[in-house]
């Protein structure tokens, strides 16, 4: 049976359980996750300098998870901090939640759009599109214009906005096909694909049965080149504990 690492590079914990349980529910029965967060860090991730302040949380759990053998590593955040440093530490796969709903996408419609949270992390998903050679397959990127917190305040409004620029994107873009741009959003995507009838796509059940997949075929992470695992060196300070050897 696998062991799946599943990280919210942010520190609340409502929202790595949404995330924890909708990425059990597609786990394969005998597959077990083990969700985990930054001890220290940010609260939610909003922009460039939140991704910095949570890479460092986020190698620290892909350490621990190496260390203890885990099959797998998701970054459950749509930004994917932190992904490459991530897979020099990391001999298993490690899978951003952004990359694996984008690459789904891509299989199913000829287009997609992004539906996220901000509008100011617009441009970190279109750096993501860029990075992963996707750009030419999203047809257009949406923000809620609510905070990530909102999707764990109970009001349902943000869950509410995240429906209505599904409908408009569907309606207004073209494009087949739609991602949840954030963690948080984990656990609408089932039912907005029913409703809206085409695949509305959440990042963190893609990773979950990516890793799975990877798994299956002992594909992991290459360590040839720039994935092998860091150059041997006296880290400092906090930083000590990731040294590898
Ligand atoms: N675009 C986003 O909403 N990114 C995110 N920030 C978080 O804290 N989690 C996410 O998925």
């Amino acid at each position: 049976p696998l062991c799946i690492q599943l990280i919210n590079p942010n520190t609340s914990l409502a929202m790595t359980e949404v995330m924890a349980q909708t990425a059990r529910s597609v786990a394969a029965p005998e597959t077990q996750i083990l969700a985990v967060c930054p001890e220290e860090g940010a609260p939610s991730i909003e922009g460039h300098f939140d991704e910095a302040v949570a890479t460092l949380g986020v190698l620290q759990q892909i350490k621990a998870g190496r260390d203890a053998g885990v099959d797998g590593h998701i970054i459950a955040c749509f930004g994917d901090p932190g992904l490459l440093a991530a897979r020099e530490l990391a001999r298993a796969p490690v899978i951003g939640i952004a990359e694996a709903a984008m690459h789904l996408a891509t299989m199913l419609a000829t287009r997609f759009s992004i539906v996220t949270t901000l509008p100011r992390t617009l441009t970190i998903a279109r750096h993501l599109l860029h990075q992963y050679g996707f750009e030419r397959h999203c047809a257009a990127l949406h923000a809620i214009d609510l905070p990530v917190l909102s999707l764990e305040d109970g009001s349902g409004l943000a869950q509410q906005k995240v429906r209505e620029q599904c409908i408009a994107a569907k309606k207004s873009d073209g494009s087949g096909a739609i991602v949840l741009g954030c963690g948080g959003m984990a656990d609408l995507a089932q039912e907005l694909t029913l409703e809206l009838n085409i695949p509305v796509i959440d990042g963190v059940s893609a990773a979950v049965k990516m890793v799975e997949s990877l798994a299956s075929l002992r594909l992991t992470t290459s360590k040839h080149g720039d994935l092998d695992y860091p150059l041997e060196k006296p880290l400092s300070g906090r930083f000590a504990g990731l040294n590898l050897r």
